[in-house]
């Protein structure tokens, strides 16, 4: 692996050219950067990696784990504009730095995941990860980015993995000027899918409670605002922590690395920890 100064380095400069061009969508990186076929299915995890947590590993490595075929690929991507928050400590430069440590972090975990009964060496099935950034914010638009830049083969079904707290962002009509109804998400929805990771909290609701938001849509309850009910089956929910286990979230991350906390360990991976404490990416006062 390349050294953090020299991995900074560049993606300082492919960001420099990329905010520059007109481009919406562009691929950095592919790691292994050769050998892998051309994806048949796209898994997408849009993040501000701010920074990448376990919870980011787990939400991945659940997906792939059901399909460990060379033919599915991930993209981990790096929104570089938010739908709602300003734009907030580490660098741009610094999150793809993270990102490429945790793609090998993620590969490791997947390769000492494969069932032992294996016998083809694990490597060698371990989906390709690529590193790529978006100027867009909302889901449509990056989705249709995706589709226009030509970086993948043609049709090619997306899945898009988020949060249970991203889902109800994305049925939020505000988001959809200037008709603000759902009927924008047709687009998205006659091609790609959603892989929706439960994430009971105080704030978002119980597990029940978040259940009841799929059930609704599938009952017809969103028609009224363009939200179609077939669309529920496009929407796939999966457990999260399990009951009992502590939340991760790259602000509970963030606030481990101002207070050297010693659980910075289980909330984020191991190449991310030693690039955290090597570099101090959060070091400024308002980087929580
Ligand atoms: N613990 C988690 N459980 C379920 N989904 C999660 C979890 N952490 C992150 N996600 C999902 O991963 C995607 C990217 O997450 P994001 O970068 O916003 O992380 P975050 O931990 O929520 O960030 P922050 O704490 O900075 O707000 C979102 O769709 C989010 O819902
Ligand atoms: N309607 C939408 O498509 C929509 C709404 C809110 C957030 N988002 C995006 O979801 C991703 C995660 O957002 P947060 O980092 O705010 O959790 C970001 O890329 C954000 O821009 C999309």
């Amino acid at each position: 692996m390349a050294s953090f100064q020299s991995l900074r380095t560049r993606y300082t400069s492919l960001l420099k050219k990329f905010t520059a061009s007109t481009r919406d969508f562009e691929v950095f990186t592919t790691i292994p950067s050769d050998g892998s076929p051309p994806p048949r299915i796209l898994y997408v995890l849009d993040s501000s990696f701010n920074p990448p947590t376990r919870a980011h590993l787990r939400i991945a490595s659940s997906v792939l784990l059901e399909r460990l075929e060379p033919d599915s690929r991930l993209l981990l991507l790096l929104a570089t504009q938010n739908a709602d928050k300003p734009s907030k400590p580490a660098l741009f430069e610094d999150r793809l730095t993270m990102m490429e440590l945790f793609a090998h972090d993620l590969r490791s975990h997947l390769a000492t995941n494969t069932s032992p009964q294996e016998h083809t060496p694990s490597m060698d099935r371990i989906p390709a990860i690529d590193i790529g950034v978006t100027k867009k914010p909302y889901f449509i638009d990056k989705a249709a980015a995706i589709e226009a830049s030509a970086v993948y083969p043609t049709p090619l079904e997306q899945v898009h993995l988020t949060g249970y707290d991203t889902l109800i962002r994305i049925f939020n009509t505000k988001y959809y000027p200037p008709d603000h109804t759902l009927d924008s998400l047709a687009p998205l929805f006659s091609q790609h899918r959603l892989r929706v990771t439960l994430r009971p909290s105080d704030e978002w609701g119980s597990r029940e409670e978040q259940e009841s938001f799929m059930q609704a849509l599938a009952r017809g309850d969103r028609e009224h605002e363009g939200g179609r009910k077939e669309w529920a089956d496009k929407i796939q929910l999966v457990e999260g922590r399990q009951p009992g286990q502590e939340p991760v979230s790259s602000t509970r991350a963030r606030e481990a690395i101002k207070s050297a906390s010693p659980d910075l360990e289980w909330l984020v991976p191991d190449n991310v920890r030693q690039f955290l404490l090597s570099e101090k990416p959060y070091s400024t006062e308002s980087s929580l």
